[in-house]
């Protein structure tokens, strides 16, 4: 008998970790995991095999181990549930670290970007939103434009200017019920971004009454006192949903999207490339490309044009912080 030889085939064709359960990653803190299961929220830590894979926020993971949930059980992370949408932060959004330097995901699995900008104080943007919705279009999102502060100023500008886009929208005043914005969020893992003092905060806090609380729980899974967290979710009483926030994301990474994929945030102008020449990078210096003639000929709206040059300068390095 040589027990060494016998026992060792079951244990390879024994699906690994059958016991173990699915769950889904609300934070993240410097190697610890904010798992929410079922009702319960558990800690958890990469297990060693996963190697170099990074878990975010969104994804979907195996957990085996003490799973209980209970204060001090360390659950660990033996899978991660393969994508079905990332969102990568641009990349100099932390450039104190190496690691920061490089593109990195910030969120799994999103179904849905909500882009808030407010319609006054701050004025819109819309060269960040159209950023974003690229990043959206790019990764597979659906976008929603969230205008807040709908008591301060109309939309009518910032709707033109997306007129050609078939670009869904919720309005958001302190008064307003939220039940339209409810409606959209509903069933949907939701991911928010948008500038400083657009009334991210204030929405969060009406949608989820006990945010505040949501996140201290976030900050309990950490090892240190100081939490350093880029995206977390929290769950939307009653409906289902997840929203997640992205305090430490100033905007999304666009370097490995293409001059081509880039249009995905331009379909107004997307007829108009058609009769550029090959390989036609769309930018000012590219004399023969067909756009100008297409905004001249009244088919997109100048502006859009404007906005998708930045776009391209943008990825090439140029510094367009402002626009
Ligand atoms: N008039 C008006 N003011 C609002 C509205 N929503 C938020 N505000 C105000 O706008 C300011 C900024 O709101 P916050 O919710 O803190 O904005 P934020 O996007 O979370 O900003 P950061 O916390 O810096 O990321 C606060 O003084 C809010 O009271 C709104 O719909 N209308
Ligand atoms: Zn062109």
């Amino acid at each position: 008998m040589r027990p060494g030889r016998s026992s060792r085939p079951r244990t390879r064709t024994r699906p690994k970790h059958d016991d173990a359960v699915e769950g889904f990653v609300f934070a993240v803190d410097r190697g610890r995991y904010g798992i929410q299961l079922g009702t319960a929220a558990v800690t958890a830590m990469r297990a060693r095999e996963l190697g170099r894979k990074s878990v975010v926020v969104g994804d979907r993971v195996s957990l085996v181990g003490d799973t209980s949930g209970a204060d001090g059980a360390l659950a660990r992370i033996v899978r991660i549930a393969e994508r079905t949408s990332v969102l990568r932060r641009t990349a100099d959004d932390d450039d104190s670290t190496p690691e920061g330097r490089l593109e990195r995901v910030v969120v799994a699995n999103a179904d849905q970007l909500v882009i808030v900008s407010s319609l006054s104080d701050p004025p819109p943007r819309t060269g960040f939103i159209d950023r974003c919705l690229v990043a959206a279009y790019d990764a597979d999102i659906e976008p929603l434009l969230c205008l807040t502060k709908a008591d301060l100023a109309g939309p009518a500008e910032v709707l033109d200017y997306y007129a050609e886009l078939d670009l869904p929208h919720v309005l958001v005043r302190p008064d307003s019920d939220l039940a339209e914005v409810h409606e959209r969020l509903a069933g949907q893992v939701s991911v928010m971004v948008g500038h400083s003092g657009v009334g991210k905060s204030t929405l969060v806090n009406r949608l989820v009454p006990d945010a505040d609380r949501a996140v201290g729980v976030v900050s309990a899974i950490g090892r240190g006192r100081h939490t350093s967290t880029s995206a977390v979710a929290l769950r939307l009483p009653g409906d289902d949903a997840w929203i997640i926030d992205t305090p430490g994301v100033r905007s999304f990474g666009l370097a490995h999207v293409s001059a081509d994929s880039l249009l995905h945030g331009f379909p107004d102008l997307v007829e108009g490339t058609v009769e550029c020449p090959p390989n036609c990078e769309h930018t000012p210096n590219d004399i023969d490309c067909a756009l100008d003639a297409w905004v001249t000929a009244g088919n997109a709206d100048p502006r859009r044009l404007a906005s998708y040059r930045r776009l391209l300068a943008s990825r090439a390095g140029e510094d367009t912080e402002n626009q």
